[in-house]
């Protein structure tokens, strides 16, 4: 197959900034080569175009190519019921949640509440998620049928609980065992498909319930655990009273032997500093999900004592309790609680935030080989970021003096409007409406 060549600005953080400095590379009129998907070389464009002439060329310049967003904690069954202010965690479950995920034992619903998500996640930039599944097994094979189209990149589960939800959303730890078995054989490692074995939280699971899923988890060995960890004060005293062995919330999941190097922990605000110890021992990660714990006030997210234990710590937008698909507004509020931390305040820069929706989301999904920065090897996924004309933003990046400049500039003003294209593996799963192609560039754009 004839490679390809796309012209571009470009940038991603290959390294940790949190560890390394100068994480945030920087390619201005770069050129991306690729070929099956897979991005064969990279650097200056003139050189890799005198080097490659046969190569067609995308003309990507008036805008800025990232990696693709990865967002490791996002509910399908909740896009219908975003918006929902006012309530804390338990009463927003009881009232706007719960109810939504029952109408999705109704196939036809689920599927078009499917794609009403993969569509979400698609026109905002996002390339891979780690997604919170229905309760419901017809409903995953609707979403995985769904997602197989969309072309996007997704590690999803059935959701399991059998207790304290509604009825309807309740299983048996032998079901969930046998319904979740079958759906790993039929959809995990298929095309761009993973599976995430996924108890809603330990306040829903009972122990049979936890240790059926850590069946399912020594049975497939490849595939990810996913769960909801110390989101808010009253699901912690709960999740207290219905495991009076365990030493706190995380034990609950390590009695079960849940814990490893593709589990990942939704929210982590109240994390004990034994549990992030125990965390880090095991390579967890925590998926920070800032604007749903401000919408739900579930608190402040403790990054510089996640950083300090050594746990992995990457972006979601907890979609329905957060407030959209977008990881840009993700990473905006990630910066924004930073600044109103009292004592522990993290410094959160443009590569930083960059890297919380890139390359730390690949890493929490273990997928850093293959997804997350431009490195070569890597699979072309990216969002191409080019505002549109006459926006406030395209005012502002035409005026910003620096690399990590544009990159702030897009975080604190760029939206889904903002998003022209979008690849998976090389493959388009996106294109804005009504747009130009790209081939103008707007006097002063990078
Ligand atoms: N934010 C959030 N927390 C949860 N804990 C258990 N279920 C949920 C959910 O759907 N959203
Ligand atoms: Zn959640």
């Amino acid at each position: 197959m004839t490679p390809m060549l796309y012209r571009a600005t470009f940038m991603h953080t290959p390294l940790d900034p949190f560890r390394e400095a100068d994480a945030l590379h920087v390619q201005e009129d770069g050129g991306l080569l690729i070929g099956g998907g897979v991005i064969r070389s990279s650097g200056d464009f003139a050189a890799l175009h005198a080097a490659h002439p046969d190569a067609p060329v995308t003309d990507l310049r008036g805008g800025v190519l990232l990696p693709g967003f990865i967002d490791t904690h996002v509910h399908y069954p909740q896009v219908r019921i975003i918006g929902g202010l006012g309530m804390p965690l338990l009463d927003w479950l009881d009232r706007c949640a719960l109810p939504e995920e029952a109408r999705l034992a109704d196939a036809t619903y689920a599927r078009a509440v499917a794609r009403e998500f993969l569509g979400g996640l698609a026109r905002n930039g996002t390339t891979t998620a780690l997604v919170f599944g229905s309760h419901f097994a017809g409903a995953m094979d609707e979403f995985f049928d769904e997602a197989a189209t969309s072309g996007l990149r997704t590690v999803a589960g059935q959701v399991v609980s059998d207790r304290m939800l509604r009825g309807e959303l309740h299983t048996t730890p032998e079901r969930a065992y046998a319904e979740g078995k079958a759906l790993i054989e039929r959809w995990h490692g298929q095309g761009r498909a993973r599976y995430a074995v996924t108890p809603r939280f330990s306040l829903s699971a009972s122990e049979g319930m936890l240790d059926a899923c850590a069946a399912l988890m020594r049975e497939f060995p490849d595939v990810h655990f996913t769960s909801h960890l110390n989101e808010n004060r009253a699901e912690i005293q709960t999740v207290r009273g219905l495991f009076p062995d365990a030493r706190d919330y995380l034990d609950t999941y390590d009695r079960a032997g849940l814990l490893g190097r593709r589990s990942v922990f939704a929210h982590s605000v109240h994390t004990t500093d034994r549990e992030l110890h125990v965390m880090a021992a095991h390579h967890c990660s925590a998926a920070h999900c800032p604007c749903s714990n401000s919408s739900l006030g579930s608190g402040l997210f403790p990054l510089g004592r996640h950083l300090a234990a050594g746990v992995h710590v990457a972006l979601g937008t907890d979609v329905g309790g957060g407030t959209g698909f977008s990881m840009l507004k993700e990473g905006l509020q990630a910066y924004f609680m930073q600044q109103l931390q009292a004592g522990d305040r993290v410094a959160l820069t443009p590569a930083h935030l960059l890297y919380l929706c890139t390359r730390a989301g690949a890493q929490a999904l273990d997928l850093q080989d293959h997804i997350g920065d431009f490195g070569v090897g890597k699979a072309f996924d990216a969002v191409w970021l080019r505002p549109g004309a006459g926006s406030t933003l395209e005012a502002v990046l035409q005026h910003a003096d620096s690399a990590p400049g544009t990159l702030a500039a897009l975080y604190a003003n760029g939206t889904q409007a903002d998003v022209a294209r979008v690849w998976v593996g090389g493959d388009p799963v996106y294109d804005r409406p009504h747009t130009p192609s790209g081939t103008a560039v707007p006097a002063g754009m990078p």
